[in-house]
């Protein structure tokens, strides 16, 4: 709504002229929808985030129509409640939920496949992307190796945590799966193997958005200018939901995996770790800051520091926009399986080993123009 307003699509990439002629839905004919664990209505959320600095001033007011129409959507599951109950939501808000006949984890998954069927038949969509922006989860052991034995599992048993119940439902709902998160999702075979029997793409994992892209750039130089690296360290800060979250240690074991891969498979075993702390009054804003220990002719020891401060929610907005256009692409034309090709977004990139953003890039036009 807000670009439709006229607010700069700046961080969208797919408007670049590279991607002119890929034939991508245009942004203003995407239709939104979600399920969210927060009550506070969308109007509360605008306010909160614009005295933060997240949304310019003056936008809430711009936007008032949209957002009232999106709340009047807002359909209540169980555990949510109304104004008339206590909660924030709008009073009309109905749980819509019947108790679902079928066992264990398969009911979940299908709830969530009927709600994602619900949404493209009320929009009349001829594409469905979903994409997982939920907290980073803990690392999670899936001890099942196929999509048969999945099957069977699901019905008896905790088998996958809930990115990976989402992946399904949006296999099972004839719908693209992208992973924002370092989350488990995708990253079982017998997960991707559902995908590949309902013939759908997937991709992911764990977008990256600030210090992980500026690395990407960063690390190739060195490598290309010879110059040997011997140590990088990192310290991320942040608040928000995602930095509280992270100040989980298993969550953060997770995200800390997906932050070093990139970094370890451009210039091999190097010192240093990455470390992130969770700063509440920093709210949506992160700083980064990094020390990299690098030589140069005869052995000269030299040094490089940077320091990215970012609003987190501006970097990722513009990336959800692409992985929905891009990802409706690949539907389109019919692709199957992972998307590789779509590793320009990600720190760990699917199936894929390249991590230097430029030649990402070239291979990310290279598939849009073949499209
Ligand atoms: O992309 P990047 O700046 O390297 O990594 C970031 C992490 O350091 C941060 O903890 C998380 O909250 C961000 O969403 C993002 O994943």
């Amino acid at each position: 709504a807000a670009l439709d307003h006229g607010a700069p699509a700046a961080g969208v990439v797919t408007e670049l002229p590279d991607f002119s002629s890929a034939g991508l839905v245009p942004t203003d004919q995407l239709v939104f929808g979600g399920h969210d664990v927060v009550e506070t209505p969308l109007s509360k959320q605008v306010e909160r985030l614009t005295a933060g600095g997240v949304l310019p001033a003056g936008l809430g007011t711009l936007i008032t129509a949209e957002l009232a129409e999106a709340e009047r959507n807002i359909t209540l599951l169980p555990g949510n409640r109304n104004a008339a109950e206590g909660g924030d939501l709008p009073v009309g808000a109905v749980a819509h939920h019947p108790p679902d006949p079928q066992p264990g984890q398969f009911g979940v998954v299908r709830r969530m496949a009927e709600d994602i069927r619900a949404f493209r038949l009320r929009y009349d969509l001829e594409h469905v992307v979903a994409i997982n922006v939920a907290s980073t989860e803990a690392p999670y052991e899936v001890d099942v190796d196929s999509a048969a034995e999945l099957r069977m599992a699901l019905g008896e048993r905790d088998v996958l945590p809930p990115s990976s119940l989402g992946a399904l439902a949006a296999f099972e709902a004839g719908a693209a799966y992208m992973d924002f998160t370092p989350s488990t999702s995708i990253k079982p075979e017998a997960v991707r193997e559902w995908a590949i029997e309902k013939g759908l793409p997937y991709g992911g994992q764990d977008a990256k958005t600030g210090e992980t892209l500026v690395k990407s750039v960063l690390a190739p130089m060195f490598v290309h200018r010879a110059l040997p690296v011997h140590a990088w360290s990192g310290t991320n800060l942040l608040g928000g939901g995602d930095g509280a979250t992270l100040a989980d240690p298993r969550a953060a074991e997770s995200k800390g995996v997906s932050k070093e891969r990139g970094l370890s498979e451009m210039l091999g075993d190097v010192a240093g770790e990455v470390h992130i702390d969770y700063v509440d009054p920093m709210g949506d804003w992160k700083t980064a800051w990094d020390h990299v220990v690098f030589s140069g002719f005869l052995g000269v020891r030299m040094t490089l520091q940077f320091t990215w401060q970012g609003c987190d929610s501006a970097l990722a907005a513009p990336l959800v926009l692409d992985l929905a256009r891009l990802s409706a692409l690949a539907l389109e034309r019919k692709h199957v399986g992972a998307m590789p090709f779509l590793g320009f977004y990600f720190k760990d990139p699917i199936e894929s080993s390249e991590h230097a953003l430029a030649r990402q890039y070239d291979a990310l036009v290279r598939w849009v123009r073949e499209c």
